[in-house]
């Protein structure tokens, strides 16, 4: 991923706002262009990090799930934010994976412009691919301002969403096992 140019976005937030009418020569906001070029860098840039995996040496073969970890990603039609949780759960295979991991992936996927239904099935996916699993599921409910502030303002609904993979797909008692530790 390229570095952020910040003067750019710094330079394109103070034409931004000024075309706002936002009166950028008030005392307290004139390093706010460059305030909001680094918030959004941040926002849109995960914490890089070392997948570290395992052997699965007892041969667990129950689910191992994260629940309610905690997340802010920005919606990509209005850039803005939506957050919530997401609880995240896989059946080990030949590797358990270091549990931390599992909620740096979710950041990976939240930092970008995003929407929460690609959001649910990309973490799913990158734990299916790096792990090899036997299944992976993988919820997330969230709020999303732009529904909640502006627009329709139905202020707190939440979405929920869902992508499970493999025997957490296929196995009832396997589904209905992370489904209710997932609180579905
Ligand atoms: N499916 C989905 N939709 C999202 C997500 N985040 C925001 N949206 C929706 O994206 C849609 C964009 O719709 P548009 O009609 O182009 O935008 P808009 O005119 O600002 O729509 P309103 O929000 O209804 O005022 C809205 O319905 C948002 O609620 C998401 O993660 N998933
Ligand atoms: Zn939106």
């Amino acid at each position: 991923m390229p570095e952020p140019d910040l003067e750019a976005a710094e330079s394109a937030a103070r034409a931004f706002l000024d075309a706002l009418g936002v009166d950028l020569d008030r005392p307290g906001l004139d390093r706010t262009p460059l305030r909001m070029a680094k918030a959004y860098a941040e926002l849109f840039r995960p914490r890089p990090f070392t997948m570290t995996t395992f052997p699965n040496d007892e041969n667990y073969d129950e689910m191992v799930v994260a629940r309610d970890i905690p997340f802010t990603s920005v919606c990509e039609h209005h850039l803005l934010p939506f957050s919530g949780h997401a609880t995240v759960g896989y059946l080990p295979g030949e590797r358990i994976l270091g549990l931390s991991k599992l909620a740096r992936v979710v950041e990976l996927f939240a930092r970008r412009p995003q929407v929460q239904e690609r959001m649910t099935q990309q973490v799913a996916r990158w734990l299916d691919e790096h792990l090899s699993p036997k299944g992976v599921g993988v919820v997330l409910t969230a709020e999303h301002t732009c529904m909640t502030i502006r627009g329709v303002q139905a202020q707190g609904t939440t979405t929920t969403t869902s992508a499970l993979l493999g025997r957490v797909r296929q196995d009832a008692r396997t589904r209905a096992e992370f489904l209710a530790i997932a609180g579905r």
